[in-house]
């Protein structure tokens, strides 16, 4: 189980910047915060997963949550490093690395909740949609800039938006650009829940939980399934692959490989062959 969250970052500084709670598989009381400011041009999840944010934990969660003050999910790309091709990096390359966190979130299997609090717009609204589930805090403000500082998003950005609140809503929302409360955005279908600021982190910890008294398997397939169709052939790999894997845990898979070991002829003729 992951979830992502991003809680203010301090100063003026909370673009991109997304400080990660992650829930690792097994999600029980040890499980431990990645609470950080990720630069856009470290692929997050990398920096998730290696645990590469562990210095910023404390600091950062006391900023967002100590005082109370989440303001920011993500504001999407930082302008000031934007270039001629991408936001540059280190190395003063331009990238546009978040487009590989989208499809790490996507492909994952396992379910990655957005937690929400304060602003998610730009490339940060985009992160949260393609994420699983959504719970916002009530202070939540969902929406698209691009067009209003020379970007779009026409990936996963674009289409995303349109499977979740229809297209008429769409294009409101990337051709007009405005704020959504956190309440028009459940009503639009952009958020599973809303909950009071204070109670965020409980509620999302609350929804890992229940979704983890469930079968890990299932829930795997389900969102691969419903990732499928979006994601064309990418998609198909995906659940193509779980199916590759469920197979080599039966007796009918493992007979091809047992006899090409043994140098014997595969025996498949007791294997039922199903209507
Ligand atoms: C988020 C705001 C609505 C917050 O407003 P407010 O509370 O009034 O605070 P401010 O005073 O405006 O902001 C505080 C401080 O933060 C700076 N800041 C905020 N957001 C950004 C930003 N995105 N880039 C740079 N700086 C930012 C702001 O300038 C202030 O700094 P001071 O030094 O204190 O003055 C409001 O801030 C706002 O609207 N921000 C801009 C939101 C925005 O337009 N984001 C960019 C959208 S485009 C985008 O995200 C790229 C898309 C993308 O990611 C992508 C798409 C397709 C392919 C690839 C990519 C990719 O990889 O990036």
């Amino acid at each position: 189980m992951f979830f992502v969250s991003s809680h203010l970052i301090p100063e003026s500084d909370h673009t991109h910047c997304l400080s990660m709670s992650i829930c690792t598989s097994g999600f029980d009381d040890t499980y431990h915060r990645v609470h950080g400011t990720v630069p856009t041009h470290i692929p997050l999840w990398k920096a998730a997963i290696d645990d590469s944010g562990k210095d910023f934990v404390d600091i950062i969660y006391e900023k967002a949550f100590g005082e109370g003050i989440a303001k920011a999910f993500c504001s999407g790309g930082d302008q000031a490093l934007r270039s001629k091709d991408g936001y540059v990096d280190y190395d003063n390359f331009g990238r546009l690395n978040v487009l590989d966190l989208q499809v790490q979130i996507h492909r994952l299997p396992k379910p990655v909740i957005a937690m929400v609090a304060g602003y998610a717009v730009g490339g940060g609204h985009v992160l949260h949609m393609v994420c699983d589930l959504t719970v916002a805090a009530d202070n939540a403000v969902f929406g698209q800039t691009g067009p209003k500082v020379g970007s779009f998003d026409a990936g996963y950005g674009a289409s995303i938006t349109s499977r979740l609140v229809g297209p008429k809503r769409a294009r409101e929302m990337w051709y007009m650009t405005r704020f959504y409360n956190a309440k028009e955005a459940e009503k639009m279908g952009l958020v599973n829940t809303v909950v009071p600021l204070e109670k965020l982190e409980k509620e999302t910890v609350k929804w890992c939980r229940e979704i983890l008294r469930n079968s890990p398997m299932a829930i795997r397939l389900c969102k691969a399934a419903i990732n499928a169709a979006d994601d064309g052939h990418a998609g198909l790999q995906q659940i193509g692959g779980d199916a590759t894997l469920l197979f080599y845990g039966t007796e009918e898979g493992n007979e091809g490989k047992d006899a090409y070991l043994e140098r014997r002829k595969p025996d498949f003729s007791r294997f039922p062959r199903l209507p």
